[in-house]
């Protein structure tokens, strides 16, 4: 769900990561919580980071979703720049299999934290429940509905035979 009130931000280094971070769009749609998608780059576009980052707050967004490959150093150029929470997706590299991605990530210092999830779709999808999480703290009706995601995920994993195939 993109809508001009998005809590959520998902930003991602390049449009080769969207295969990874559309999890994070998928979950949040599944919950109703309205986000917006956009390409920014520490590296490649600095002048949009820094304008995203700044504004960010201001604009209404309450979490940001970061997704980057390789060198990933936009989760944390974006954390330095707003005080919202910021949640960081190691997308999977070709060259280190996403180890690289994942190092940088979560190697910040102290100071400015980026909450670092796992490499790849896994951790697009959790990132997202994550944001869901912060937001249901302040939103009985989401908090609800997160409630009822999670039951939907039990029961279908209890509806699964429990011995091995
Ligand atoms: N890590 C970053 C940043 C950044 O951190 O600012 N900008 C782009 N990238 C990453 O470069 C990888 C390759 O990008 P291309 O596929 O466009 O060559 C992507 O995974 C992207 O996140």
């Amino acid at each position: 769900m993109t809508d001009q009130r998005a809590d959520v931000a998902i930003i991602m280094g390049s449009q080769s990561d969207w295969a990874t971070m559309r999890q994070a769009a998928e979950t949040l749609d599944a919950l109703g919580i309205p986000h917006r998608r956009l390409i920014v780059s520490a590296h490649r576009t600095p002048d949009r980071l820094y304008e995203f980052a700044k504004g960010a707050k201001a604009a209404g967004y309450k979490v940001i979703i970061a997704g980057a490959g390789g060198a990933a150093h936009l989760p944390g150029m974006t954390a330095a720049m707003t005080p919202l929470p910021v949640f960081g997706v190691p997308v999977e590299s070709k060259a280190l299999s996403g180890q690289d991605s994942l190092l940088s990530i979560v190697q910040m210092p102290a100071g400015i934290p980026v909450g670092t999830l796992a490499i790849g779709k896994a951790g697009a999808a959790n990132a997202a429940l994550l944001a869901a999480a912060v937001l249901a703290l302040y939103d009985e009706k989401l908090a609800a509905r997160l409630d009822a995601w999670r039951a939907a995920q039990t029961a279908k994993v209890a509806s699964e035979p429990a011995d091995t195939p």
